[in-house]
């Protein structure tokens, strides 16, 4: 499937190019270098970007970084705090490292 979502408070950050990962669980771990995702709202499921997957990588909770934050646009402490409230039980990820893709939606 070529669709992510992202809840709506990350829009801003993904379209000023300030958040170029994605940490998601194995559910979302299919997606492929190249690829190009249409991105919608968690919430209300609406289109508001593309972006393209540049690649996918394994990492266990403890293995992220100040690098992942800051590429999140986050503190280390805040992402934590993100990732434990969506996935509690969760501890193998996938870094989705994605770019923008310029064109109007
Ligand atoms: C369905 C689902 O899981 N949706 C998600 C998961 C994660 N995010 C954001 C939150 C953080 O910025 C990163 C790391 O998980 O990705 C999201 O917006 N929607």
């Amino acid at each position: 499937m070529n669709k992510i979502t992202f809840f709506s408070r990350f829009e801003s950050d993904i379209l000023n190019g300030k958040k170029t990962i994605t940490i998601r669980d194995k559910s979302e771990s299919y997606f492929k270098p190249t690829q190009i995702l249409d991105v919608f709202t968690n919430e209300t499921d609406r289109l508001f970007a593309k972006i393209q997957v540049i690649s996918v990588t394994p990492i266990s909770f403890d293995q992220l970084s100040e690098q992942h934050a800051q590429q999140e646009n986050m503190t280390l402490e805040q992402l934590k705090g993100v990732i434990k409230e969506i996935y509690p039980t969760e501890n193998q990820f996938f870094v989705i490292e994605f770019k923008l893709i310029n064109e109007p939606i």
